[in-house]
This record gives structure tokens, sequence and C-alpha cells, in this order.
């Protein structure tokens, strides 16, 4: 097996059911990654990760290459090895972080020069660095550095901010060292513009990669823009390589991918909001900060097996986070990860089952049922 595998197992509809194989294990598609930025999924062991189901994570190039480094990473025999999680791990090439946590950066042909949020030191990424530092960082599926185009923009300004990624892609391409069990994603960018995206498209199956990222959506257009950029991108990508949209989503919106062929997800939603003290649960989701849970023995959600409702009432947990106790954020991450792949688990299912529509259906319409 070079790169990556990806077999197509079934499809509903649009929607697909498959499997990623890769060099540190399998992954059961429609697939939902937690985000580990800096090398953890925050306030869970990787043990913790493993038991919701996830089998696979998101690291981030442009936190590891600040702190504590790529070569230090390689030098403590990778990222797998780092933080102790053996299944796969995909890493996002930086440019995106670049551009929502750096200040001061210049963005040119050959790359992104940058100060460091951290502590103001200069940096510079270009596509070979952030290839190179991935393949430091032993990660399984390595993203090509890319422009996210922000959100508006001009037709103009999305082809432009387009061409320039597909460039990269190229660079990227060319800088990947091939190895089993491993592979290179290219992401599709192009805003809102069909024409902008089918030439995105089309730029990257041209130069050919192991899956496609569907970039530049989830930055502020809301999810009925996105979901239309969906309806004409998706139909034109190759239907045996995996597709990732990048940065997706609430429950609702993962619903709503899935039913238009994307196979892969990531999103902070379920870890950031869990330590605020946001639970999404069946019905919708819970402030547990709000009075009203103050003397409710009742679980987050009555039908999840999880730690937190196998085990806590909402009474507790409002407590833990008044008293700003650190076993708040962590339940309530453990709770929103857990309900995370039971989502996914259930729409994987349903695909296999020949009612994903049905299904998807009946999860939309309690979503809007608001908590009780
Ligand atoms: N919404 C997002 C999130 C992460 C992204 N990462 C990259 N590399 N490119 C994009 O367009 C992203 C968009």
């Amino acid at each position: 097996m070079t790169g990556i595998g990806f077999d197509l197992l079934a499809t509903d509809g649009r929607a697909r059911r498959g499997r990623v194989t890769t060099a540190h294990g399998t992954i059961e598609t429609p697939a939902f990654m937690p985000v580990g930025t800096a090398a953890t999924v925050k306030a869970m062991t990787t043990d913790a990760v493993a038991s919701t189901g996830a089998e696979i994570l998101l690291g981030n190039t442009y936190h590891l290459m600040l702190r504590p480094t790529a070569e230090r990473v390689a030098q403590l025999g990778g990222l797998h090895r780092f933080m102790n999680w053996d299944k796969p791990i995909l890493t996002d090439s930086g440019g995106f972080q670049v551009m929502s946590l750096s200040d001061l950066r210049t963005m040119s042909e050959e790359g992104v020069t940058f100060k460091s949020h951290l502590d103001g030191s200069r940096h510079h990424l270009t596509p070979e660095r952030s290839i190179q530092i991935q393949h430091m960082l032993d990660s399984n599926v390595t993203m090509c550095l890319d422009e996210c185009t922000p959100f508006p923009a001009t037709e103009a300004q999305a082809e432009s901010s387009m061409r320039l990624s597909m460039r990269w892609a190229r660079r990227s391409k060319d800088a990947f060292v091939e190895r089993p069990g491993y592979g290179l994603f290219g992401i599709v960018q192009g805003g809102i513009y069909p024409e902008q995206r089918a030439e995105s498209v089309a730029a990257l199956t041209d130069i050919g990669f192991d899956g496609y990222a569907i970039g530049g959506l989830a930055v502020g257009e809301g999810q009925e823009t996105m979901f239309r950029v969906l309806d004409f991108t998706e139909p034109l990508m190759v239907k045996d390589r995996p597709r990732y949209l990048m940065g997706v989503g609430r429950p609702s919106d993962l619903i709503g991918a899935v039913r238009r062929g994307v196979d892969m997800f990531d999103c902070v939603m379920p870890t950031r909001s869990g330590r605020t003290g946001q639970a999404f649960v069946r019905r919708g989701t819970i402030n547990i900060r709000n009075a009203r849970h103050a003397h409710d023995e009742r679980p987050l959600d009555a039908d999840c097996g999880c730690p937190t409702c196998r085990s806590y009432g909402r009474g507790y947990l409002h407590h833990l986070f008044k008293a700003d106790e650190m076993l708040g954020p962590m339940l309530l991450t453990w709770h929103n990860l857990h309900y995370y792949q039971d989502l996914m688990r259930t729409m994987r299912q349903a695909i296999a089952d020949g009612n994903f529509e049905e299904v998807a259906g009946t999860m939309e319409a309690r979503l809007t049922e608001g908590d009780v």
C-alpha cells in the first residue's frame, strides 16, 4: 500500500460509508477528528479520547513548530510516541492558524512570514517547510500549505487566493516524501464561487492526492452558504478518495455535510465549548452554568452512555463549573467527544443500512426540540 488506502463500502444517496487505511490503523468514515492542537486534546488523556471511539486526531503544524518545535517532537520519537497516541494523526499545515492567531504576518509567493503569538519571534512558513515539519511530526495525513481565503471575498480575490494555494499544492506535493501508510491531502479553495471551486478541484485532481479537503468554509459564511458550496463542489470530486471538510462543525453541520458526501471532519466545538460549560445533547445544547441545572440530578443526556452521563448529575456538573473546578471541563469535554462519536457511529450504521435520510431527519428534528 503506498500512501493512504480508501475503500468506499456503501453509499445512500450522496452519503458515503468508507474506511481509510494508514500505517497506524484504519478509520471508519464518516469520521470526526478531535482537535489535539498542541499535542493534547485539551482536558483529556489519549486513553480517554480512544474510549470515546475516536480513531484519528488532529495536530497543528503552527503550534508545534513554535512550541516545542518539530525538531524536539522528532527527537522524542514523533507525535504518536510523544503524546502516547498510537492511532492515526492528521496535521493541519499551518496557514490557517497563522492567519487566525499571529499578527504582523506577510504573505508572498514564497510563503508566509509571521511573528509567534507566544513570544513574538519571527518565523517563515513555506510549502516545503510545512511538509518537512509534518514529516518530522510523523503525521499520517499531511495537509498541503494553503491560504484559507477570507470570507467575504470578491470573486477576483477568491480566484487569486485559490490560484496561490494551487501553486503551493504543487510545491507541497513535490516536497512530500512518499511512505506506505502516509499520505498527503490537497485542499480545495475558491470561496463561494462555483467556477473558482471547479478550477481548484480540477487543479488538485490533476496533481493527484491521497485525499481532498474542502477548505475556505466554516469561516463565517453560515450553514446555508456552506451547504450550497458543498452542493456544487462535491459532485466534481473523485469518489475513490476521502473528502475532508475542515473546521466543521456543530452536530447539524455534520449531519448536513455527511448527507452531501463528506467523509472526515474536525472541529474545536466539542472540546472548546465543553471547557466553557456547553454540552451537546440529542435535543440541542445545555449551558450547565445556567441556574436551572443547580438542583437537577438527571444526567446531561438520558440516552448517552459516556462516563459523565453514567455517573454524574447536572447539579454536580453545575457546581463544578460554579466552583471553577478542573473536573468540570474534563467531564463536559469527555461527554461532548463521546456524543460526537455516537453521532458519527449512528450515521455510519444508517448509511450501511440504507436508511440514512430517515435517521438523519429524526436526529435533526430532535436537535431543535431544545433541552427541558
Ligand atoms: N475552516 C477551516 C479550518 C482549517 C483550515 N485549514 C486549512 N489548512 N485550510 C483551510 O481553508 C481551513 C479552513
